[in-house]
């Protein structure tokens, strides 16, 4: 009897035993499973690193094959219209070689960040060949801003969409299959193509008679189901190629994995065209994580004494944020801090909407306080801060929503505001998309860190070589060191303590798991305060070791916290748990940047002018009549004659505004404020100087 209890004991043994190295194989197994996976992530940025290196060399070696370098028969007629039309001193990356691919009738596609300069790439080939040019476009919008601007420069834009009055249409038709009336750059959206019979007949005439100079698809990831703003008409673009072969078609997106690209090489029929990528750094945005408090009045507290401090003279920015209601409660919080802020979200009607966005756009309105909704259809150049009251989805998301700011190419501020309670906000929504969770865990990873470059995030995310930050971040501006603190006792804690709350078939939100922790964590005689606890239960959910489970009620979907499938080894005790702490805190050393342009009274002057001059000349944009940049050009160069002042703005500008613009310089002349006697006065202590930034650097006491 005695023998059999020994080996029925020992039975319970080897079968317990079994159990866990079964677990030991199934945790093992996962973990090879991830491991192929990040093997051939890891491989495939290698390559594609491989890849974009190539095309630097090949762009580099290919002078004997295609050198769109090279002179070309149109340059001087491209560079005069570039000056004297545009008003642009200047090509930037790529766009000399884009217009001279187009020029040469090649099919283009053209990837390049925001605020690039994409639209000069086709307008300028539009206006240069003979003929009409089409323009695809998604918005109803970007189309009128883009018209309108066209207008303001003398070129014949017009457009053909739901607004457009009989009696222009049947200007733009006769300019079509006549040739009569002046018609350079025709824009419609995808619904006209795939939707308007007439048109298409119009349009195949106009082709027939050898007058369709080029078709631009702008904005073309919204062909792909895989890129973010997909469009169904968008995707019956591909006729365009197949009925106008031999018309250049340029396809132009800011969106830049490499599979939206493959898709719309696809489906717009373009295989053979030569491609066009930059890179997706943005040089001039300063990209910056604070830490959010609990204390929502907090938060509005600091976001509008950043945009009062930073931006005293009204400088345009957005705030988004999670809800539409919150966008209408921060929006409301601003005002009475008597920031002019309104909000935008998509349960506003129409016109509403579009007000908001004019007033914003003709900078009567400083912040439009806006959810996603607020996307595409910016076109604003001189957005200066782009503040995120929470975070983004992913990071594709972000990187498109900051990269709102600085178009204009003129230093700009990309703020997020995190804190590890928005996480299971953002989780609950975005669970049920197709790697919604893993998305959305590497913008925590992005804000998380305490060490890595924020700017390098986006390479990698990107598949992009590195590139320098230049400072142009607060990780790689600010040096506050940061310490490791070893918490496996608290994570073993933590995952035990989940597991009992399981068994006793609970369920356990971050907050209530941060409650529970709080007493729990006695037992250990330890005191992680609540944020650490917060990042603790980040950290070992981007591990794995927890997981995030959701369930539905009538109202809303809930995130809670349970055990993930690598929590063994925390158990186990075999794996070090760390948390990164900053020992020094980041608002002791509150540097802030600061743009030079705005601190000076003839840019301030300048600034007013453009405003009036918009007004005056039919209510076209204030940065059709002036760049912000070229307000800093005239600043630096102070042009005192007509001669001069066309150097700098060209021509048309010149002719159309230059006594204005003289005037006001040659008064500023006169009377010359100091910059110190019109700037804000603050105590600051300039520490670094770089382009035409500032970083100015003051104590956290000091009331800055
Ligand atoms: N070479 C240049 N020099 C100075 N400014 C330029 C130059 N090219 C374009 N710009 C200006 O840069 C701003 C952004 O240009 P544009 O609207 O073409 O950007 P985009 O690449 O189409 O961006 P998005 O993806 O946001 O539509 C505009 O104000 C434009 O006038
Ligand atoms: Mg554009």
């Amino acid at each position: 009897m005695e023998e059999n209890l020994e080996v029925l004991e020992e039975l319970h043994n080897v079968e317990a035993e079994i159990e866990d190295v079964q677990e030991q194989i199934r945790a093992l197994i996962e973990k090879q499973e991830r491991l192929y996976e990040r093997k051939s992530e890891l491989n495939s940025i290698l390559e594609a690193c491989k890849e974009s290196e190539n095309q630097v060399n090949n762009n580099a070696s290919s002078s004997t094959v295609e050198n769109w370098n090279a002179p070309f028969e149109w340059d001087s007629k491209a560079d005069d219209l570039r000056l004297n039309i545009f008003g642009i001193s200047s090509y930037r990356a790529n766009q000399r070689e884009i217009i001279n691919a187009i020029m040469s009738g090649r099919d283009v596609l053209v990837i390049m960040a925001a605020g690039g300069g994409k639209s000069l790439c086709y307008q300028l080939p539009a206006v240069l060949r003979d003929g009409v040019a089409l323009v695809v476009s998604p918005l109803l919008s970007l189309i009128q801003d883009q018209v309108m601007g066209l207008t303001a420069l003398g070129i014949p834009a017009h457009m053909l969409t739901s607004t457009t009055s009989k009696e222009n249409e049947k200007f733009i038709y006769k300019a079509l299959e006549k040739g009569e009336g002046e018609l350079k750059i025709l824009y419609v959206t995808p619904e006209k193509i795939s939707k308007s019979k007439r048109f298409m007949s119009k349009l195949e005439k106009c082709h027939h008679a050898g007058r369709l100079s080029l078709i631009s698809i702008d904005e073309a990831h919204c062909c792909s189901q895989w890129g973010h703003d997909f469009r169904p008409d968008y995707k019956n673009l591909g006729i365009l190629k197949t009925q106008f072969p031999n018309v250049p078609m340029v396809a132009l997106t800011a969106t830049a994995t490499q599979r939206v690209q493959n898709d719309l090489i696809e489906m717009l029929h373009i295989r053979r065209c030569v491609k066009f990528v930059s890179t997706v750094n943005r040089p001039n945005l300063f990209y910056m994580v604070k830490e959010k408090s609990s204390v929502s009045k907090v938060v509005v507290d600091e976001i509008a004494e950043f945009i009062q401090e930073s931006y005293p003279n009204h400088e345009s920015g957005i705030v988004y944020c999670f809800s539409r209601k919150e966008c209408e409660q921060v929006a409301k919080e601003l005002r009475e801090r008597g920031i002019s802020a309104d909000h935008y979200h998509a349960d506003m009607d129409v016109n509403n909407r579009e007000k908001v966005h004019m007033r914003w756009s003709n900078n009567k309105l400083q912040v439009i306080v806006g959810t996603v909704a607020f996307g595409m259809g910016i076109n604003k150049p001189d957005v200066r801060f782009v503040i995120h009251h929470s975070l983004s989805k992913s990071m594709e998301t972000y990187y498109q929503e900051s990269g709102r700011a600085g178009r204009d190419g003129l230093p700009s501020e990309c703020l997020l505001y995190f804190r590890p309670g928005d996480v299971s906000r953002q989780s609950s929504m975005v669970f049920y998309e197709n790697s919604g969770l893993q998305n959305l865990y590497d913008i925590v990873r992005y804000c998380q860190s305490k060490r890595q470059c924020r700017r390098s995030a986006f390479f990698r995310h990107f598949a992009e070589p590195l590139q320098e930050c230049d400072g142009m971040c607060d990780i790689c501006a600010f040096s506050s060191e940061v310490k490791e603190v070893d918490v496996s006792r608290h994570a073993k804690l933590m995952v035990s303590l989940l597991q009992e709350i399981q068994t006793s078939d609970q369920r356990s939100t971050m907050l209530q798991l941060v409650d529970k922790m709080k007493v729990k964590q006695k037992e250990i005689g330890s005191d992680l305060k609540r944020e650490e606890m917060e990042q603790l239960i980040l950290h070992l959910l981007l591990d794995r070791a927890l997981k995030e489970e959701f369930q539905h009620t009538a109202y809303s979907t809930n995130a809670y916290i349970t055990v993930g499938p690598l929590a063994k080894q925390i158990l186990q005790g075999k794996k070090t748990v760390k948390l990164e702490v900053s020992t020094e805190k980041k608002t002791k050393a509150s540097v802030r940047l600061k743009r030079c342009l705005g601190s000076s009274g003839l840019e301030l002057k300048l600034d007013e002018l453009r405003k009036e001059l918009s007004s005056i000349h039919g209510g076209i944009l204030p940065h059709s009549v002036l760049s912000t940049q070229q307000i800093s050009l005239l600043c630096s160069q102070k042009p005192n004659s007509l001669e001069q002042l066309e150097k700098v703005i060209g021509k048309l500008k010149t002719e159309k505004y230059g006594n204005k613009i003289l005037e006001q310089i040659v008064k500023y002349s006169d009377f010359k404020p100091t910059d110190e006697q019109v700037s804000d006065g603050r105590a600051a202590k300039r520490s670094k100087t770089k382009k035409n930034l500032v970083l100015i650097e003051s104590s956290g006491d000091e009331a800055c």
